[in-house]
C-alpha cells in the first residue's frame, strides 16, 4: 500500500518483482501517481500483470474493500508491502496515522487472507520502516517515532505468527535516504515546522553519505520475500551496503550501565 517509486525507478526497482510474481496490486491515496505506474508498467510488462487500486491506508473501509476486492479476482495474497509513509511534523497526528496506522491496518487485514487458520495460503508481509526506525532523526521525531513503531509492531507480530502457526513472515526494510518524491518534503517548513532549523543534519548525511536508488531498495525488499529462513528480521540498508540488524532477544539483554537508586 502506497507502493510507489517514482514510475522510472519503480520500473527498475520492481523488474525482478514483476517477472517473479503473476500479478501486482498498487495502491495508493494518489490517483494520478498510480494511473501513471500502471501505464509504464503495461508497457513494460503486458496490460495483465499491474492493477491500481484507489485507497487510503488510514481507512478502514477504503482498505479492507480494496483487499477483499484484491483477492475476489485474483484468489490470494501471497506478498504485501505496507510502504504508505509521509513526512510531517506539524500534522503529526496524520503522520502516526499514515506511517504508524497504515502499516497496523494493512498487516492485520492482509493476515485476514494469508493467515492458514483462516485457510489461506500463507506469505510474506514487508513492513517499510527507515534507519530513522533504528536511531533517531533530531529534525524528525514524530517521523522517528513512528519509523521506531513499526520496527517494534512488526517484530511482535512476527512472534505472534510463528507462535500462532500463521504461516505468514512479517519483515522489516530500514532504508538510508532514497531519492524519491519524500526527500522533497524535507526542505519545506511546512512539513518540518518548528524543527526546520535542524534540516542541515539530513543535507550533511546525505552530502557525506549519499542517497541510494529505490532499484536498490527493492532488491532489498526482494531478500527479505524470498529468504523464508526470515522472519521478524530488520534489514538496514544504506550507500554503503545491506546488513541484518542484531538485537537482543530479550530488552534487559540491551548493553546497560546500573543506577543506585539508594
Ligand atoms: N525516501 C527516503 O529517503 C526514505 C523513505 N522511507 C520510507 O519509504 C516509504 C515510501 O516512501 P518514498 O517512496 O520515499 O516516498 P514517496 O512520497 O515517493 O511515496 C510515498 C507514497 O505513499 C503514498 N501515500 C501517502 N499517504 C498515503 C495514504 N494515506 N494512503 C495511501 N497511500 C499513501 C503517496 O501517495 C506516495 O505514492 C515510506 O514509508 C518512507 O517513510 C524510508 C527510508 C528512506
Ligand atoms: C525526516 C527525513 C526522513 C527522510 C526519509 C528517511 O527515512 C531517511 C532516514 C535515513 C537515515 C536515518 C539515519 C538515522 C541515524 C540516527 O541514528 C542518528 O545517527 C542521526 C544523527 C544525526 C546527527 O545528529 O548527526
Amino acid at each position: 500500500p502506497g507502493t510507489r517509486f517514482k514510475t522510472l525507478t519503480l520500473t527498475q526497482a520492481v523488474d525482478g518483482l514483476v517477472v517473479f510474481l503473476l500479478f501486482v496490486a498498487l495502491i495508493d491515496v494518489n490517483k494520478s501517481l498510480g494511473d501513471e505506474l500502471k501505464s509504464t508498467l503495461d508497457q513494460e510488462y503486458g496490460r495483465d500483470r499491474t492493477e491500481f487500486y484507489l485507497a487510503d491506508v488510514t481507512s478502514e473501509e477504503d482498505f479492507k474493500g480494496v483487499l477483499e476486492k484484491i483477492v475476489k479476482t485474483f484468489g490470494r495474497i501471497d506478498i504485501l508491502c505496507n510502504n504508505a509513509g509521509i513526512i510531517n511534523e506539524k500534522h503529526w497526528e496524520k503522520t502516526i496515522a499514515i506511517n504508524l496506522g497504515g502499516v497496523v491496518r494493512g498487516t492485520y487485514l492482509a493476515l485476514e487472507h494469508m493467515k492458514k487458520e483462516n485457510g489461506g495460503n500463507g506469505g510474506v508481509i514487508v513492513n517499510i520502516s527507515s534507519m530513522a526506525g533504528l536511531g533517531p532523526l533530531p529534525m524528525a521525531p514524530i517521523y522517528t517515532a513512528t519509523k521506531h513503531g513499526v520496527v517494534g509492531f512488526s517484530r511482535a507480530m512476527a512472534a505472534v505468527s510463528k507462535l500462532a502457526n500463521y504461516g505468514v513472515r512479517i519483515n522489516i526494510l530500514c532504508p538510508w535516504f532514497v531519492k524519491t518524491n519524500l526527500l522533497s518534503t524535507m526542505n519545506s517548513e511546512k512539513h518540518i515546522g518548528s524543527f526546520f532549523p535542524l534540516k542541515g543534519i539530513a543535507e550533511t548525511m546525505m552530502q557525506n553519505r549519499g542517497c541510494l536508488e529505490a532499484d536498490v531498495v527493492a532488491k532489498a525488499f526482494l531478500v527479505l520475500v524470498k529468504d523464508e529462513s526470515k522472519n521478524g528480521d530488520v534489514l538496514m540498508i544504506d550507500p554503503d551496503e545491506a546488513v541484518f540488524v542484531s538485537f537482543p532477544e530479550r530488552a534487559q539483554d540491551f548493553s546497560t550501565t546500573p543506577v543506585s537508586l539508594e
